[in-house]
């Protein structure tokens, strides 16, 4: 059999092991794929100690020589990009297409960060401009790092959302601590193997691996952090904002993202955006939709064209690249399909029937949903997808406005007009027009009210939310 590889912790320049290791199974086939370290609160401690010592030296770098280093990082991930994407493929059960793709989205991220970051320079006021009495006055106002950046990324993006969150502390002049989720540690580890390859001073960068549920704590509350950029659930997002008292924090967090269908709308390609909206990666995206509020009028041809599309999705292994990939764990399974129940037990309409295999499940499109039922509110980060038929678009608007969350939006319609008076009296960050919900382009801010985050993120938005203001006035 062949030797289980073990991945080390980046610590101030040096690969280290702990004494305890995490074994990582592909949830594909339940196969050991690797190791990595369980760190004690002690390790964290080193971690921390180092990015400290190397904060002084890295935020007097001048910046042109950051990007140099952003650009090699992206240079190099590129040049990995089979290697690691086949690696991300097991570790996280996403197709090898999309999951080569994120590596090379990931690359071209980071050099736009580079790019971005010599041009977010500050700004020179006259204060003159406020009154006449403070004509003499002249404000330099620049940039400056947090400090100790840490940064946690959850599972679906393992590459790509732990990047959008280091480039952009690091050209900012910020250390950074990085914890990678532990099912996608291996790929975060590579992509922290890159940076370092790339040039970065010992102690810039640092990861620290083991269980969320055993050290996540011990890290959000560490005092030597100075600023918390996190990507994950509503529920550890929630703790972070408790614990992190006065701390500067960016949190992007869960969604329940609907594609609100008007009967003008052109369904084929309302469809089209929809299933790919709702299905790619399993519905296991923040930004996945998660119900379609339809006007009834056109309720059942859209409903028709849903099940057409959905049922010749492809299910099964991301080595073929299928459409649908098993869940990250059968955990997440399991509570995909309590929705289910709960929505069929109370008299939803079953168009496609979601059949399970362990952690992988069919994509199921249901009908009628009511609001009484858990799938209407819920985030199931599965394949499933809730049809809720609305009388009009006011019954959407208050719909969509009763959730908990407020990530994103999309509004199908022909009438621009419509739209853009709709997509004013929705409560979320982003609205679509005849697309689907996304994050990307990675240049556009992203950002989530409500139960969905805190702050914003997309790069150069990262880039300010992850650097200070300080400003010094002459008085000439
Ligand atoms: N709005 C957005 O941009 C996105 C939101 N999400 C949301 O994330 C969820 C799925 O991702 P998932 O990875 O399961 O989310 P989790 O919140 O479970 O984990 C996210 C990260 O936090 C870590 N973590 C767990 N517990 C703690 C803790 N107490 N303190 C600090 N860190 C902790 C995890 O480590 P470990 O893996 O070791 O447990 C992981 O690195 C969904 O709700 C989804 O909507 C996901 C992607 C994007
Ligand atoms: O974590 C997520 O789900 C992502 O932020 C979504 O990104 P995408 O819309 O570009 O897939």
């Amino acid at each position: 059999m062949a030797e289980i590889k073990e991945y080390k912790n980046l610590i101030n320049g040096e690969w280290k092991e702990s004494k305890e290791q995490i074994t990582i199974y592909s949830p594909i086939d339940n196969k050991e794929i690797g190791k990595v370290q369980a760190m004690t609160h002690k390790e964290i401690d080193d971690a921390m100690a180092a990015a400290k010592a190397a904060m002084k030296a890295w935020r007097e770098v001048p910046i042109v020589e950051r990007a140099k280093v952003l650009y090699k990082a992206a240079e190099l991930l590129e040049k990995r990009k089979d290697e690691i994407g086949e690696i991300l493929a097991e570790e996280v059960a996403k197709n090898l297409k999309s999951a080569v793709s994120e590596v090379v989205r990931t690359a071209d991220l980071i050099r736009y960060t580079a790019e971005e970051g010599i041009r977010v320079h500050g700004e020179v006021m006259k204060g003159d401009t406020f009154e006449a009495a403070s004509k003499n006055k002249l404000a330099i106002i620049r940039r400056e790092p947090m400090g100790v950046v840490l940064a946690i990324a959850p599972f679906n993006y393992p590459i790509n959302l732990s990047a959008s969150k280091i480039a952009p502390a690091l050209i900012g002049g910020n250390v950074v601590i990085f914890k990678p989720p532990t099912q996608g540690a291996i790929s975060g580890l590579l992509l922290t193997q890159v940076f370092e390859e790339a040039g970065l001073p010992k102690g810039v960068l640092n990861s620290v691996t083991g269980k969320g549920s055993v050290i996540g704590d011990y890290l959000i509350a560490h005092p030597d952090v100075n600023f918390i950029n996190f990507t994950g659930s509503t529920e550890v997002g929630e703790k972070i904002g408790e614990v992190s008292g006065m701390k500067p924090i960016l949190l992007e967090l869960g969604g329940k993202d609907a594609a609100i269908v008007l009967e003008d709308a052109d369904l084929e390609k309302a469809a089209s955006e929809i299933v790919a909206g709702a299905f790619s990666y399993s519905g296991q995206r923040c930004t996945a939709i998660k119900r379609v509020l339809v006007e009834e009028k056109v309720a059942d041809k859209l409903a028709e064209i849903l099940e057409k599309k959905v049922n010749s999705l492809s299910v099964g292994d991301p080595f073929d690249n299928a459409e649908i990939t098993p869940l990250i764990s059968n955990k997440a399974a399991d509570f995909v399909e309590e929705l289910i129940d709960d929505a069929v037990n109370k008299g939803a309409k079953v168009i496609n029937h979601p059949k399970r295999e362990g952690n992988l499940i069919w994509p199921g499109v249901f009908d009628n949903v009511t609001l009484d039922m858990r799938i209407a509110w819920e985030e199931p980060f599965g394949p499933v997808l809730p049809i809720i038929r609305v009388k009009d678009e006011n019954e959407a608007i208050e719909i969509n406005n009763k959730s908990e969350y407020g990530l994103q939006a999309a509004i199908f319609t022909k009438d621009t007009t419509r739209a853009l008076e709709i997509a004013d009296k929705l409560e979320v960050g982003t609205v679509h027009m005849n697309n689907k919900t996304q994050r990307g382009p990675d240049n556009f801010p992203f950002l989530g009210i409500k139960k969905s985050g805190v702050g914003v993120q997309g790069i150069r938005y990262s880039i300010e939310s992850m650097t200070k203001l300080k400003s010094v006035v002459i008085n000439i």
